[in-house]
């Protein structure tokens, strides 16, 4: 018990203790008392309170207090008589007057003469008939009396300031003028009162000192050593504290600079190709036939503007025609048709990095060590693992004694540092052998989906560019490995801009907040 106590006083505010300590001394101090006697202002006595409350040490009451008075119609009324009380005065001698008659011969306006009807009629001064008002025998005793409502309306006017409380004979008339409209004013004030409750007994038993308490160190403080003599105010480290969204890279972001990383930690340089490219580097220079399925307009983006691009290096263009034709002297007999210049000079969004390969090791001399991470664009129709634009990194790893085993091992290294255990399946490229496709497993879809190809460049991509080593080359999609990394069913998440699932990813694990 007393454990708890001292460590509810521990944890009590320099404020509240001076709010208990106050009312210990003047139990019925109201907050305004409070703030004069300790130096605080009313919203720190009233949020100490709120906070004592809230542990059951002290008992907040609250009251409100109504306040009445007239208003300026209210005023009019105490001064010459509520509408239907000079309507019986004139009626008193009069007896009747026409309905119509009632305004000009009472002096009462037309809009309260209205009202006062009503009124004559309930208080059983008048009765009409035919659209004349008769006073009644009731009326008549009455024009020498007062009634209740009367009587609160004078005591009202007498007490200008406004009055509390009415006394038990004056009770019903104010019913009756606070039910009609425009003649009560009220004023509503709230108080508050405090008591202490049991808990503060204890606590105030206990006892306690007042003493600043520190929640910041100075470095001055912590200089001259103050910070020894100071006491602190703990703090409650399981309390509920707003969460921030702090700006932060995109996922996709993420993910692609972890792999630059990789790659270049493995030792590979950085090259960059560009998203428009000619159709000889795309696809001519990987010994793709020019009639190739991956070549018509269903597959490939071609480009209106620019609408072709310029050819490389003639004897480039004659060897790689040669090649297509006829194998040139790769020792290959090529696909055996006529090369047409013109199909490869047409312009198309790559939908490969792989024309970066083929164009570095045209660009370079071996040994050659290259990694291009960038988008591609196939016209794919959208679907939980398609997207028509992505992003692929390239790899080129050229050299005398490259194999492809050297191209399995630096596969299976790259996804194994990006947390990834894959599959290799044969596979078929017109411009590797032996070719490979990995694939990874998923769960959900309870399928394989396929995350990149690679391969040994065929001697009738390697020759014409000048090379003579061997050479592994491989093309990985991105965004499937980000969809797994970061729990996403469907690959079109990664583009949306859900900025909820934004706010509350994990980068670090794909795993929420
Ligand atoms: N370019 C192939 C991948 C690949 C790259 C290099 C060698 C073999 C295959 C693709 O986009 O799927």
């Amino acid at each position: 018990m007393s454990e708890d106590i001292k460590k509810t006083i521990n944890e009590l505010h320099i404020y509240e203790k001076k709010l208990l300590k106050e009312l210990e001394a003047n139990p019925k101090a109201t907050p305004e008392e409070i703030a004069e006697n300790t130096g605080m202002d009313i919203k720190s006595v009233m949020s100490a309170a709120g906070s004592l409350a809230s542990k059951d040490i002290i008992d907040v009451d609250k009251e409100v207090e109504e306040t009445y008075s007239l208003t300026e119609d209210g005023l009019k009324y105490a001064d010459e008589g509520l509408p239907e009380r000079r309507i019986l005065d004139v009626l008193a001698e009069k007896k009747q007057i026409h309905m119509k008659d009632l305004s000009s011969e009472t002096g009462v306006d037309k809009k309260e003469a209205n009202i006062a009807i009503g009124w004559l009629r309930r208080k059983n001064w008048a009765q009409i008939d035919k659209g004349v008002v008769n006073i009644t025998d009731f009326g008549k005793e009455f024009t020498s009396k007062v009634g209740v409502d009367e009587k609160v309306l004078d005591y009202l006017k007498t007490n200008a300031d406004g009055v509390k409380l009415f006394t038990d004979d004056l009770k019903d008339g104010f019913k009756k003028l606070a039910g009609r409209k425009n003649i009560l004013n009220v004023k509503k004030e709230t108080s508050h009162s405090f008591n202490i409750l049991p808990k503060g007994e204890d606590i105030l038993n206990e006892g306690f000192t007042i003493q600043k308490q520190a929640t910041q160190l100075t470095h001055q403080q912590l200089k001259d050593g103050e910070w020894k003599s100071l006491q602190y105010r703990p703090y409650d480290i399981n309390a509920e504290a707003p969460v921030f969204f702090a700006g932060k890279k995109h996922p996709l972001r993420v993910i692609i600079d972890e792999i630059r990383e990789i790659f270049l930690n493995m030792g590979f340089s950085e090259d960059k190709g560009s998203y428009v490219e000619s159709a000889f580097w795309n696809f001519d220079s990987l010994f793709q036939p020019q009639d190739h399925a991956a070549r018509e307009m269903q597959d490939t983006f071609y480009l209106k503007n620019p609408l072709t691009c310029d050819l490389p290096d003639d004897n480039l263009v004659k060897l790689t025609a040669e090649t297509h034709e006829n194998g040139g002297g790769t020792g290959s007999i090529g696909w055996q048709y006529d090369w047409n210049e013109d199909i490869a000079r047409q312009s198309v969004l790559r939908t490969h990095t792989t024309g970066i390969s083929t164009k570095h090791l045209f660009e370079h001399e071996p040994p050659i060590k290259m990694f291009s991470v960038g988008r591609v664009f196939r016209r794919e129709t959208f679907d939980y693992k398609h997207l028509p634009e992505f992003h692929q990194v390239e790899g080129l790893v050229c050299d005398e004694k490259i194999s492809f085993q050297n191209l399995l091992g630096t596969l299976k290294e790259f996804y194994k540092k990006l947390g990834f255990e894959v599959r290799f399946r044969p596979a078929y490229f017109p411009y590797t052998y032996l070719s490979t496709e990995t694939e990874i497993y998923l769960e959900e879809k309870e399928s394989w989906i396929e995350l990149g190809g690679a391969g040994m460049f065929r001697p009738e991509v390697l020759k014409p560019l000048g090379i003579t080593q061997p050479a592994l080359a491989f093309g990985l999609g991105i965004e499937r490995l980000a969809m797994i990394r970061y729990d996403v069913s469907d690959i079109r998440m990664l583009y949306k801009s859900d900025i909820k699932w934004l706010r509350e990813l994990n980068l670090a694990n794909g795993v929420k907040l």
